[in-house]
């Protein structure tokens, strides 16, 4: 039986241990090792919104290769009735765009239904909101909250034969006896790695008891505010400070966020306060999803990269475990004898 570690248990560490139990089912045993579990990763933070965020040059085909992947997987939970207990809800986005030149992008063409605002009623908004938004469009897209598809998908995994460690690897040296170690640290890569061109963007939201909001509202302005509903707050966003390393909550923040949604939706005013967050972004140029071979104690060690996915983690996290799978199953079939 081959042996595979994977070091993560958030957004990505958890769907790529089952993508390799898929792929290789009683001919391994995966465990995963992680020093935080839901509800302390992360994905605990974040809205859980399916769209491409904060990806800097990650390469548009894999964008859409990964992003695809994982909208038909929550297509597949949906239409199977566990929307509820995954943490699945499906909403109308309004995406306005304030860009010189606004280009629709690439991704929003595998969305659901999306159509392009027109320029009229793009107008409108500029002049409900005194913006300069100079196009924009709609789509139907999901939302899936990690802090409820975390432990639906914990849950699969340890009824599929795997095991969850809480332990803190300090080096990979600790866990090179595996056949094949998985990386899904997402900001601890930086040092764990190490890799210094993973660093913190930094994102703080606010959760609200406004049952009667029913769809999301995002701006690509350069400090954008979001209102995104989940099943049972609706969370206000948001910062994104790059190379941040704080998760205390800022006042400064709070206001920003308030002011900014409510002169979007202002009844969002009297919106009752659930919770303030803030969560640091695996932040990377690229996400990083490939085999590295290291020599640890004279010994070659494989071990496949999965982090930096930014502020779309949830939106990658099927395609990539799929693909993380692959690699996997590459570093087994040219590097380790045979165990079956
Ligand atoms: C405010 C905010 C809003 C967001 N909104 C969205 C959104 O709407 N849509 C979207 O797609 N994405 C969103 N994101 C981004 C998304 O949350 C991240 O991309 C995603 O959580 C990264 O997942 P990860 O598994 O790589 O990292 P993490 O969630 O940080 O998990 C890392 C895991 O590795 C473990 N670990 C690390 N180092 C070690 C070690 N040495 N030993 C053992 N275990 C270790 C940790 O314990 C943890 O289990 C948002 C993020 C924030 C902060």
């Amino acid at each position: 039986m081959y042996t595979i570690a994977v070091i993560g248990g958030g957004v990505i560490g958890l769907p790529a241990a089952l993508a390799i139990q898929k792929e290789f089912g009683s001919k391994a045993k995966v465990i995963i090792f992680a020093d935080k579990l839901s509800p302390h990763t992360t994905g605990d933070v974040a809205a859980g919104l399916w769209t491409p965020y904060i990806l800097q040059n990650t390469p548009q085909e894999k964008v859409l290769q990964w992003a695809k992947a994982t909208q038909d997987y929550i297509l597949e939970l949906w239409k199977r009735g566990e929307a509820k207990d995954a943490g699945i809800s499906l909403q109308v986005m309004v995406n306005l765009s304030d860009q010189k030149e606004f280009k629709i992008p690439e991704w929003a063409k595998i969305t659901l239904g999306y159509s392009e605002i027109p320029a009229e009623e793009v107008k409108s908004y500029n002049d409900k909101y005194a913006k300069r938004f100079t196009g924009g469009f709609t789509f139907v897209s999901f939302i899936w909250e990690a802090s409820k598809f975390l432990p639906y998908l914990q849950k699969k995994f340890v009824e599929n034969g795997g095991e969850v460690r809480v332990k803190n690897v300090q080096n990979f040296e600790e866990v090179a006896q595996f056949d094949v170690i998985v990386n899904c640290t997402g900001l601890n890569s930086r040092f764990l790695v190490p890799d210094l061109l993973v660093r913190p963007v930094r994102g703080q939201i606010a959760r609200v008891h406004a049952p009667w909001q029913f769809h999301c509202f995002m701006t690509d302005e350069e400090h954008g505010h979001y209102i995104i509903p989940n099943q049972e707050c609706v969370i206000l966003g948001g910062t994104h400070q790059e190379g941040d390393f704080s998760t205390a909550i800022s006042e400064q923040d709070k206001k920003f966020i308030f002011d900014g949604c409510v002169k979007y939706i202002p009844a969002l005013k009297h919106a009752p306060v659930l919770k303030h967050q803030a969560g640091l972004r695996p932040g990377r140029d690229q996400v990083r999803l490939e085999l590295e071979r290291r020599n640890i104690g004279g010994k070659e060690v494989k071990i496949v990269h999965n982090y930096g996915h930014g502020g779309s983690g949830v939106t990658l996290s099927i395609g990539c475990a799929e693909e993380a799978a692959q690699l996997v199953k590459e570093a087994l079939k040219f590097f380790v004898p045979s165990k079956l």
